[in-house]
């Protein structure tokens, strides 16, 4: 088997920094030390040597408010590579038969001959039924450890509390991860139509009709329904200091659950909504929205102090054409913004550069938190022997300033129009292969990316539920004589 080395790096993993070669043989880290020699060599100098970015959260190809999001497996796979990103987590959405077997193999279908790098799923629980208790072990089974339930999008995918509950106690027994999208979907919908009564139709409606509110709200009851169940959470997409203050205050209780605030609510805020510009506002929609300064604040200090863990995007990318179905009402513009690409350098220079993070912290919350979370860690999200060899060699000194005339998504606009980013990939590796080298055109071969198997992970469900076991109330047994006669 062909030897590789990455030569005269730093290599940064979420606990410690050194000056190492690290060795690949084939698809696999082999050895990190010094003077190493192999095949054929990457050069490393002045650069950091990296785990590859985990995307937690991306949404190919989905099927939404009666459209199909633009970003292919296959684009949105090269575009994550070129950005450092070895590895996304999709969402999968049950079709109109409901069955959650047939939405994973679709997704198989789509994304298998398309994939550049590897994939996992989380699958969408948006209704229940003894059928989907039933396939929920057969998702499981085919790798998939992890479930959604969207609070919000009333009469779409939105789901009851009942239904929550049920679908969470289901994860306990199965060993699997429920996740929350965190909005009250009913207030969500009343004020949306009373703002397009008052008639703003425009995209600030948006935003209006989704206060952070709403969002704290949402994310309390679905901690406290958890907790009921005996089950550990994962929220989506916080993007507000309501939301980072129900997660903190659980895990201060003791509660196993763990927030992911996106890259663009660390860095954009509710003034794009207020736009002039129809498009420039409607490609920002997305829920939640964005927030203001003092929420960005609250998400950053929450990656500094641990009570959120992970950094992803939700890239859900919709052109300019699909965004203006909503010309007249903001509630059918198509939620979804992109990042895909940008996450790894916009962190990098708004977080590493800034000094809000160190470079092993960023690490943690690029990669390595959400492969423990999602339980393929140290396969993925960790640079050592016997790991998959995704690996990006990082280079501070690489500038860019960010566009959709130089990006590699498949849409036509960029969130982060010119945001200047001061690092950039010189190499990613995707299990030992090179995929991009910084100044690269070509693509890396569509269908090499493999599909990661996922499986139940029910430590954490076995720790919570001896000591729910311990601390449950429990009958007093009392002498009859203790017990005062009836009359
Ligand atoms: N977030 C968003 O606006 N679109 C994608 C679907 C979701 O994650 O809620
Ligand atoms: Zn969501
Ligand atoms: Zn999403």
């Amino acid at each position: 088997m062909t030897t590789k080395v990455i030569k005269n790096g730093t290599v940064v993993t979420a606990d410690r920094t050194w000056k190492a070669d690290v060795l690949i043989e084939g698809e696999t880290i082999r050895q990190i030390g010094t003077d190493l020699k192999g095949d054929t060599y990457i050069d490393a100098t002045d650069a950091y040597v990296i785990p590859g970015g985990i995307d937690p959260h991306t949404h190919l190809e989905m099927p939404f408010m009666g459209t199909t999001a633009a970003e292919t497996f296959e684009t949105g796979t090269w575009a994550a590579a070129c950005g450092g990103t070895t590895m996304v987590v999709d969402f999968c959405l049950p079709g109109a038969d409901g069955s959650i077997k047939n939405a994973i193999n679709e997704w198989h279908r789509k994304s298998t001959p398309q994939i550049c790098s590897d994939i996992g799923y989380h699958m969408a629980i948006t209704g229940w039924n003894e059928s989907v208790f039933n396939e929920m072990k057969d998702a499981v089974d085919m790798g998939v450890n992890s479930f959604k339930h969207f609070m919000a999008y009333k009469g779409a995918l939105m789901i009851e509390d009942d239904e929550m509950f049920a679908s969470f106690k289901r994860c306990a027994e199965l060993g699997a991860l429920p996740m929350v999208h965190a909005e009250n979907g009913d207030l969500v919908a009343e004020m949306q139509q009373k703002y397009f009564d008052q008639g703003i139709t425009g995209p600030e409606g948006h935003a209006y009709s989704r206060p952070p509110e709403f969002e704290g709200e949402a994310a309390n009851r679905a901690i406290c329904i958890a907790d009921a169940a005996g089950v550990p959470l994962y929220i989506v997409h916080v993007s507000c200091e309501q939301a980072h203050e129900a997660i903190r205050r659980a895990r201060q209780k003791g509660m196993r659950v763990y927030g992911e605030p996106l890259v663009q609510f660390l860095t954009l805020d509710e003034s794009e909504y207020f736009n002039k510009d129809w498009d420039h506002a409607a490609r920002r929609v997305m829920s939640p929205p964005f927030r203001s300064r003092d929420h960005q604040d609250s998400l950053w200090a929450g990656l500094q102090a641990g009570s959120l863990q992970v950094v992803a995007t939700d890239h859900a990318a919709f052109n300019t054409e699909q965004k203006r179905a909503g010309r007249n009402d903001f509630r059918i513009i198509p939620n979804g913004s992109n990042g895909l690409e940008e996450r790894l350098a916009v962190l990098w220079t708004h977080g590493v550069e800034t000094g809000r993070l160190t470079m092993n912290e960023f690490v943690a919350v690029t990669s390595s938190n959400v492969a423990k979370i999602l339980n393929i860690y140290p396969k993925k999200g960790a640079l050592v022997e016997g790991a998959d060899a995704d690996i990006v060699v990082w280079d501070p000194k690489i500038t860019k300033t960010i566009s959709a005339s130089n990006h590699h998504s498949i849409l036509d606009y960029n969130v982060f129009e010119g945001f200047e980013v001061k690092a950039q990939p010189r190499y990613t590796l995707s299990r030992g292969e090179v995929i991009w080298a910084w100044g690269q055109n070509s693509q890396p071969q569509p269908g090499r990316g493999r599909f990661v198997p996922r499986p139940a992970f029910p430590s954490a469900h076995q720790a919570l539920s001896k000591w729910k076991a311990l601390t449950a109330p429990k009958m007093i047994r009392r002498d009859p004589l203790n017990i005062p006669a009836g009359i």
